[in-house]
């Protein structure tokens, strides 16, 4: 009762959080395009930020962003991209596109000198990732920022989870399991995610999270896809979309780390099947030196097992249970004499955990903690030091490039 109570007003907490006045100088924000997420991924965190005004919107047309603009109290709204940018009153945009058109609006806002937060998946391919990063670089200093909007890595849960996995990298991990799926109709017959063209499709969309996740995990990149199934989309997507897909990973060190996910999830009948995502890392059994549970001629084995459920969005609700499973065996034989289970259940929905100066509170989500970091990074703050470098976002691309290379399908290509 105590959980549900507390998940139902960080709900209220997180849509309706205090909105404290701005500072003078604030960071003045632009958002290209009137897409559903830019409520849940920037306004709403915005309106909590006293460094950041949502100062503008564009649209592909006059008329949707004045609506838009009107809607959520935004000053000033553009017919076009293009305008948004040439306006030298906006500092930093935000860029929700299509994932096909990631790479050139990224790549225009740069231009123009505005900092950039570029919704996840961070480009169409590697080759387009590794293309913006040189771009990025090859500008005079100071450069503008530019971000992968990569919000769940942000969230403090994730890193206490991460700091429980740390001490189990080092060849200790057997198998890492990631799975997020969106219910089958969630997306309409016409969304993005479902075009070829705009680089749709679950691997892209979902299947980034998880991915991420185990790349998070092992902290390093998959030596090699070992296997890739997908279930292509029936109605779209010119027989290239994908709108579910497992794969198998070989990560240095020996461990496997598996993905699942769908973005039409549904079960026996195409009932609806609800998965709650989770991440789970098994470790490998080890000894447990010194044990004072193990007799002569006996050795007390460990095996831990680290489970984070509902790592995408922590904010509302998550849970992290660390189980470790004891065996005594006879040391001559191996037979098994006695064995038990401890498990404990842990959260950190603030970053109190670390004992850091961060004020943050429940009404965090995992996109406020990411835009508290891109304001750090404006500004030449640490704050959480929570980051995600351009190197990173190529080698996440890459991850998906292979993945698709390996299920036998396109990778994604980049358009204007
Ligand atoms: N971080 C997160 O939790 C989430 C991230 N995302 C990411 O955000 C991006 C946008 O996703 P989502 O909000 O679902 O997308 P939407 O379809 O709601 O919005 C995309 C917007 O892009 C503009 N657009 C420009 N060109 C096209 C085109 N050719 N076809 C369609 N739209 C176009 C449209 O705005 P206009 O007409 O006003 O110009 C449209 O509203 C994706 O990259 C997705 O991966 C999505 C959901 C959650
Ligand atoms: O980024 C995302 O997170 C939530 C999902 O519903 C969505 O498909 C995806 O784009």
């Amino acid at each position: 009762m105590g959980v549900l109570i507390s998940t139902l007003y960080r709900i209220w907490a997180i849509n309706y959080p205090p909105t404290p006045p701005k500072n003078s100088s604030a960071i003045r924000v632009g958002i290209l395009s009137t897409a559903w997420i830019n409520s849940l991924a920037i306004i709403t965190p915005s309106s909590s930020h006293p460094g950041v005004t949502i100062a503008a919107v564009a649209s592909r047309s006059l008329e949707r962003a004045a609506a838009y603009a009107e809607r959520f109290g935004i000053e000033k709204w553009y017919g076009s991209y293009e305008e948004l940018l040439a306006d030298p009153g906006i500092d930093a945009v935000y860029i929700p596109l299509p994932n096909g058109l990631h790479a050139h609006w990224a790549q225009r806002a740069l231009e123009a000198g505005k900092h950039v937060l570029l919704e996840k998946p961070f480009t169409s391919n590697a080759s387009c990732a590794q293309a913006l990063v040189n771009f990025h670089n090859s500008l005079p200093e100071p450069r503008p920022v530019l971000l992968e909007a990569f919000h769940f890595r942000f969230h403090p849960a994730w890193r206490f989870f991460l700091s429980l996995v740390a001490p189990m990298r080092k060849d200790r991990i057997e198998e890492a399991s990631a799975q997020f799926s969106v219910q089958s109709g969630f997306f309409k017959p016409n969304d993005i995610r479902w075009e070829f063209d705009l680089a749709g499709g679950a691997l892209m969309d979902i299947g980034t999270y998880s991915i991420a996740a185990l790349r998070d995990v092992f902290g390093t990149e998959p030596e090699e896809v070992l296997g890739a199934d997908v279930r292509m989309h029936e109605n779209g997507g010119e027989g290239k979309v994908d709108e579910g897909v497992k794969a198998w990973y070989q990560f240095p060190g020996g461990g496997v780390g598996s993905i699942d996910g769908s973005i039409a999830e549904r079960g026996w009948f195409g009932l609806p099947r609800i998965r709650i995502p989770k991440v789970m890392v098994k470790g490998k059994e080890v000894e447990v030196k010194g044990s004072d549970r193990a007799g002569n001629g006996e050795v007390h084995l460990k095996r831990r097992t680290l489970t984070m459920w509902n790592f995408p969005g922590p904010h509302f609700w998550h849970s992290i249970q660390i189980l470790d499973q004891h065996t005594i065996r006879r040391a001559a034989d191996g037979l098994t004499i006695k064995s038990w289970a401890e498990s404990e259940y842990k959260t950190a929905y603030t970053w109190a955990w670390m004992a850091t100066k961060i004020q943050d509170a429940a009404h965090w989500s995992t996109y406020r903690h990411m835009l508290d970091q891109f304001i750090n990074k404006v500004q030449g703050k640490e704050g959480s030091g929570v980051w995600i470098s351009g190197e990173d976002s190529i080698k996440q691309m890459k991850a998906i490039d292979d993945t698709y290379e390996k299920a036998r399908l396109p990778v994604r290509l980049a358009r204007s």
